[in-house]
């Protein structure tokens, strides 16, 4: 099956940050960012990884403009202190591309904040770190586009156990946060158009692939894990209802990069059941659909993190 119908336009002269890039699908769309000419930032937890990274792509990407700084999206402070950091360097950012994520670690486990991770982690760590780039952003008209999961397309949001201190279950903590997370996104839309900020917002998801993050699960048991992985591996090599790592990074790269991807939209892979094939726009799902849901993300979002993004009004025109 053919996987790259979609080629990144020419990125000369843009600057671009992308999370969770020293491993999986992160590391592919880091690739063809700078492959394209970007200018690419990776903000990663683990230096070593990180180096390993760069090398990965200048040996696909010679002279690639890759540089690494350092991020833990599980410590506010860490995010601040990047955000600082990049405010410093004082250079626009022309796009975000929020891809990093943790899915189903063991157990409960919390962020430094006291968060539950993977709403500490995927959500709030990424919200946090919107509004600490926002001013580059603005500077650089910035897209930004946020990684969701298939797993979104169903759950709710707890609204009265946002932390999971009384029921924890670790797919519907992990499917909270993403689409929390894409309601933020789409959110963000809205606020940016109403307040004239001048940055996009959308949101991809990726579809099913074999990284790490579905074949090492620590959480299972080794007979179900291997079976996993062996469902898993199949699908992929086969290009039956998941894709490659690599092919995995399309949609977010088309949200992030095409001149037909629009901001407040949603992409993904269009191949059977929407889990592998080439990337497009697709139909939001009913989770990500309530604006009064998005409205309470952002405010709730902004509280639990102290972040906070400019006043608007918010718009009660529905999203175009
Ligand atoms: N692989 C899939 O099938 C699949 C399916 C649906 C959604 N996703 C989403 O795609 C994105 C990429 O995942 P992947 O499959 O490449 O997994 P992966 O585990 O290979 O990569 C995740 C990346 O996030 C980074 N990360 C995790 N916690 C972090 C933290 N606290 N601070 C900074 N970086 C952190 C990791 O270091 C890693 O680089 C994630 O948002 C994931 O939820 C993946």
């Amino acid at each position: 099956m053919s996987r790259t119908p979609f080629t990144v336009p020419d990125l000369t002269g843009r600057r671009a940050v992308v999370t969770g890039a020293s491993d999986g699908i992160g590391l592919g769309i880091a690739r063809r960012l700078a492959a394209a000419g970007a200018e690419v930032v990776l903000p990663v937890r683990n230096p070593r990884k990180g180096e390993a990274a760069i090398s990965a792509i200048r040996e696909q990407v010679p002279g690639a403009a890759v540089s690494l700084r350092e991020l833990d999206l599980s410590s506010l402070a860490s995010i601040a202190a990047l955000g600082a950091a990049m405010r410093a360097e004082d250079r626009p950012i022309h796009l975000l591309i929020n891809n990093a994520g943790v899915m189903t670690p063991p157990g409960r486990q919390t962020t430094v904040d006291g968060f539950e991770l993977q709403w500490g982690t995927n959500h709030l760590g990424h919200v946090a770190l919107v509004a600490q780039l926002l001013p580059l952003l603005r500077a650089g008209r910035g897209r930004v586009t946020s990684q969701l999961s298939i797993a979104a397309r169903a759950g709710s949001i707890d609204w009265d156990d946002l932390n999971a201190e009384r029921s924890y279950d670790g797919m519907r903590a992990y499917r909270r946060s993403k689409i929390a997370f894409g309601l933020f996104a789409l959110e963000l839309d809205r606020r940016s158009r109403a307040g004239g900020w001048g940055i996009t917002s959308n949101a991809s998801h990726p579809g099913i692939a074999p990284s790490n993050l579905l074949m090492a699960r620590p959480e299972l048991g080794r007979a179900e894990a291997v079976r996993g992985r062996k469902v898993i591996g199949f699908l992929s090599r086969h290009g039956i209802l998941a894709g490659t790592v690599e092919s995995a990074g399309l949609p977010a790269l088309y949200a992030a990069t095409s001149p037909q991807a629009r901001s407040g939209h949603f992409y993904g892979p269009q191949g059977i059941g929407g889990l592998g094939g080439p990337p497009g726009e697709q139909k939001s799902w009913p989770t990500l659909r309530s604006i009064d849901e998005a409205e309470r993300v952002w405010q709730v979002s902004q509280e639990m993190t102290g972040v906070s993004f400019p006043a608007t009004t918010p718009p009660v025109a529905p999203r175009a």
